[in-house]
């Protein structure tokens, strides 16, 4: 059974046209999968859609087998459905320590949260365990993606989405944030992954999906994809 699936999945703004085109996604369990795209193929909205932040037009989607499409984006939590938004994904004027204890109140009730994940996620992060009292707002770009990952792990989330974390790292902190998803994926989470990085992206992924104006155009083995040939794909007319 797929962690994340996605059918005939279609999402747009207010009337404007439809942005996500009838995606077709099945993720494995314990895999990496990169959406990477031109930008505004419709990446972020098509995660938002998986998030239920974007209501669904049409199609329907499901983690592990539970179909959660009329499910608003909390109860998506609740169903193992964690998501990383590309910005404001922590609260700067609050610490380490408070904002994970502020996500584990939002998460109570939820299976598998409490005293004991917050110590497996702070394994996984041992940085941000070093520093509960600093405030997020004075941690780099790539400490602050970590604390945003490590907030939604606390809910012990079966699939994890990311959208774009590293965006704005210097390279160095991209390859700490792709280190960091590997580690998380090592702990048996599913990743789905929107990338811009694609060169990032596509060395740790086991499968790339190509998303063009909305559509999925490419579907392969990540270690098959070379980010010299999706220049053409990128920039091919699409129907
Ligand atoms: N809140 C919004 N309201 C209306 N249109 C939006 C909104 N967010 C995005 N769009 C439009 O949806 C289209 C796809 O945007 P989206 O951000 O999903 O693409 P993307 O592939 O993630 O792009 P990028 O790589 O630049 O982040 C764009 O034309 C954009 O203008």
């Amino acid at each position: 059974m797929p962690a994340l699936a996605a059918r005939g999945l279609r999402a747009g703004y207010g009337r404007g046209a439809d942005i996500v085109r009838g995606v077709d996604l099945d993720q494995a369990p314990e895999s990496i999968v990169t959406v990477i795209g031109p930008n505004g193929s419709g990446k972020s909205s098509f995660v938002k859609t998986l998030a239920g932040l974007l209501p669904a037009r049409a199609g329907s989607v499901s983690v592990t087998g539970r179909d959660v499409t009329a499910e608003p984006p909390a109860r998506r939590v609740a169903a193992g459905l964690a998501y990383v938004p590309q910005e404001a994904n922590v609260f700067p004027s609050l610490t380490i320590g408070e904002n994970l204890k502020l996500a584990t109140e939002f998460l109570r009730g939820r299976a598998g949260v409490g005293a004991e994940q917050r110590t497996r996620v702070l394994e996984l992060f041992p940085e941000l365990g070093a520093r509960l009292r600093t405030r997020a707002g004075d941690l780099s770009g790539g400490q602050r993606q970590m604390l945003a990952f490590a907030s939604a792990l606390l809910a012990a989330p079966e699939v994890l989405l990311l959208d774009e974390p590293s965006a704005g790292l210097s390279p160095k902190f991209v390859g700490e944030t792709m280190e960091a998803i590997v580690r998380v994926r090592q702990t048996g989470v599913t990743v789905l992954l929107v990338e811009q990085n694609v060169a990032a992206a596509l060395r740790i992924a086991d499968e790339a999906v190509v998303l063009v104006a909305g559509q999925v155009s490419l579907r392969a083995p990540a270690k098959d994809v070379s980010p010299a040939d999706l220049g053409d794909l990128f920039f091919a007319k699409v129907a």
